[in-house]
């Protein structure tokens, strides 16, 4: 087996960052969460909420008409912006420079949604986040990988990821051809599953954290809100994926003796996060 480092306590104390006394809300990053399509809007409130739970000083939600309500009911904290379209995501449009962008949660792949994606890598210059239907958008096209900014970070589950680098016949296998895309398009894969596993290039990382509490829906939109807001807060790329990937699984680590394994869903991970961080001062 590839040898790893191992993401555990020490490890992520290494690059953690604690919280300057004299900061305020407009410079601890304002982070774009983008997503949600008609009956998934959850994602998105989830990623958003992750984003704010995790000490991003702005947090804004681009959402299509339909989840305007939704998200503004949902977490009151969270400004939104809406496409022009009801269902689903049509034009990204948005006025300011976001510190990060987190796209994918909830979206769909409708053919609108992949048009404005295009235009989106064509055009953005804030750090990426790419989860979920973003990702299996770029899956059936192949060719926008040469326009991901570099040091973007992906974060498949086992199945987005074999959408993106094709099959494998074993786990050493499955390592080469992440590592080798990894290389290829200068890009960090957190590939999710049991255990998470980082890929920087050569480098890979595994995480120590998290237990089968995790295995809920929406687990991973709020992992991907956590690792946007981290980047928007200044972290390196791999150091937001390292940190943000510990803190998630800690988070279920904590909660599982009050909340067993069966009763722990992915709100539950937001409202351990505290915990999780204040487990690091
Ligand atoms: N409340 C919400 O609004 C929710 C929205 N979601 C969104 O729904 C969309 C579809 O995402 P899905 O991931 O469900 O659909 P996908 O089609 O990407 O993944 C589901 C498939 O992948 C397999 N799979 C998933 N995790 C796996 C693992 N760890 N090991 C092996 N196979 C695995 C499943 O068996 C299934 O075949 C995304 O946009 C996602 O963000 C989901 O996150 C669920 C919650
Ligand atoms: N059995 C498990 N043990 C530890 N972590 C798990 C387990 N099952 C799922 N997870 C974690 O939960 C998250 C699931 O992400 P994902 O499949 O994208 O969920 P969703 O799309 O529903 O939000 C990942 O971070 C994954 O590592
Ligand atoms: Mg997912």
């Amino acid at each position: 087996m590839l040898k790893s480092i191992a993401i555990d306590r020490n490890e992520v104390l290494k690059h953690y960052k604690t919280i300057a006394v004299d900061t305020h809300k407009g410079i601890q990053g304002h982070a774009l969460l983008i997503g949600g399509s008609y009956g998934k809007m959850g994602a998105v409130c989830l990623s958003s909420k992750a984003a704010l739970k995790t000490g991003c000083g702005l947090v804004t939600a681009f959402v299509p008409k339909c989840g305007y309500e939704i998200l503004q009911i949902a977490i009151p904290e969270v400004m939104v912006l809406t496409d022009a379209k009801k269902r689903c995501i049509s034009n990204i449009n948005f006025d300011f420079q976001p510190n990060a962008i987190g796209i994918g949660p909830g979206m769909g792949q409708d053919e609108v949604t992949q048009k404005t994606f295009l235009k989106l890598l064509r055009t953005n210059k804030s750090p990426l986040v790419i989860d979920a239907d973003a990702l299996n958008i770029l899956s059936k096209n192949k060719a926008w990988f040469l326009l991901l900014p570099a040091r973007t970070i992906l974060t498949p589950h086992p199945k987005e990821l074999e959408r993106l680098i094709g099959e494998w016949n074993s786990e050493e296998e499955k390592f080469e051809k992440t590592i080798s895309f990894s290389l290829q398009y200068n890009v960090i894969v957190v590939m999710k599953g049991v255990p998470t596993h980082i890929v920087d290039g050569e480098t890979i990382y595994k995480n120590t954290t998290g237990n089968p509490a995790l295995a809920t829906a929406g687990s991973g939109d709020v992992l991907t809100g956590i690792i946007t807001s981290l980047l928007a807060q200044s972290y390196e790329a791999v150091q937001a994926a390292i940190l943000g990937v510990y803190l998630h699984g800690l988070t279920a680590d904590i909660a599982v003796p009050k909340t067993g394994f069966q009763s722990f869903i992915a709100s539950d991970i937001i409202s351990h996060i505290g915990e999780a961080f204040l487990s690091l001062e």
